[in-house]
């Protein structure tokens, strides 16, 4: 069994996750990584495998008693995780909320709020036993500013910043450290998904922008894994330079 570090990464076949999982890799950290696409998750393994060890293991955060599961099948793969990249999580639909499908709210709620609390609770004993070790959390900038059509992935966000900070109250002085890592705009699939696989809709969203990319993201979570132990970040709230906020909207009658 590997003394080296390990990542446990969810939803690492697409964007941040799977930007991760080469950078870690190519730090020599080994990898679990999970989604719920196989095809692109042994795809990634079989890339990453010449550098370090990588577990795949298929998985719907939303679905507990497999989140339970997986957590039990790592230990055969490994004694300590180091860091877990709680990733996993889309928006769905960009129309008012009088407009918006209770279906697409549920998703969002089931997917960024229950999954990433899933996986927390899951994981959450691995990681105190291997401290030191660190918890980043997708937010995004949605958590901290409103706009229109962000209605409940906006508030799913907020959820994950405040859960972010509640759990470092609970994990101070125990080794693991916990950030609420909150970007603007990055190219990746999350407008595709957004868009429900209107490639043209999603495209318009990065049209005439510098995005952050994938890669950028990476290395920020690489970046805080690899700060001295006695060192959390909190937040970090992070935008494309291109993006700012705007104003206050004015309904006059
Ligand atoms: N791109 C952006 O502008 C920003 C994104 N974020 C957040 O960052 C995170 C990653 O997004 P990004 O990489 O951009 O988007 P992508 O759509 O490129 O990647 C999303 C990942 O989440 C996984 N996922 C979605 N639903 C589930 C599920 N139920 N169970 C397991 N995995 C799931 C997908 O895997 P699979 O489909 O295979 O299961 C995929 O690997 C998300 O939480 C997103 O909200 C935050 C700020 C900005
Ligand atoms: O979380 C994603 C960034 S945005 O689309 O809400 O600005």
């Amino acid at each position: 069994m590997s003394k080296d570090k390990c990542a446990l990464i969810t939803g690492a076949t697409s964007g941040f996750g799977l930007a991760s999982a080469r950078k870690l890799a190519s730090e020599g950290w080994d990898l679990i990584i999970t989604g719920r696409r196989e095809e692109r998750l042994q795809k990634l393994a079989k890339e990453l495998e010449g550098q370090v060890r990588v577990f795949v293991c298929v998985l719907d955060v939303r679905d507990n008693e497999a989140v339970k599961e997986m957590a039990e099948k790592v230990g055969s793969f490994t004694r300590h995780i180091n860091l877990l990249v709680n990733n996993a999580g889309l928006a769905l639909g960009r129309e008012p909320a009088y407009e918006a499908k209770h279906e697409d709210w549920q998703t969002m709620i089931d997917t960024n709020v229950t999954g990433l609390v899933n996986v927390t609770h899951a994981i959450l004993p691995k990681l105190m036993q291997s401290a030191p070790a660190t918890i980043v959390n997708l937010s995004s900038v949605a958590a901290n500013w409103p706009y229109p059509g962000s209605h409940v992935y906006g508030a799913s966000k907020a959820f994950v910043s405040q859960f972010s900070k509640n759990l470092r109250c609970d994990l101070a002085g125990k080794g693991v450290r916990v950030t609420s890592l909150e970007p603007g705009m990055c190219e990746t699939e999350f407008s595709l998904v957004r868009f429900g696989g209107d490639q043209q809709a999603a495209d318009k969203v990065y049209e005439g922008v510098k995005a952050m990319k994938a890669e950028d993201i990476a290395d920020i979570i690489y970046w805080i894994a690899t700060q001295p132990p006695h060192i959390n970040i909190n937040t970090i709230e992070v935008m494309a330079e291109q993006q700012a906020w705007s104003n206050f909207q004015v309904v006059r009658g």
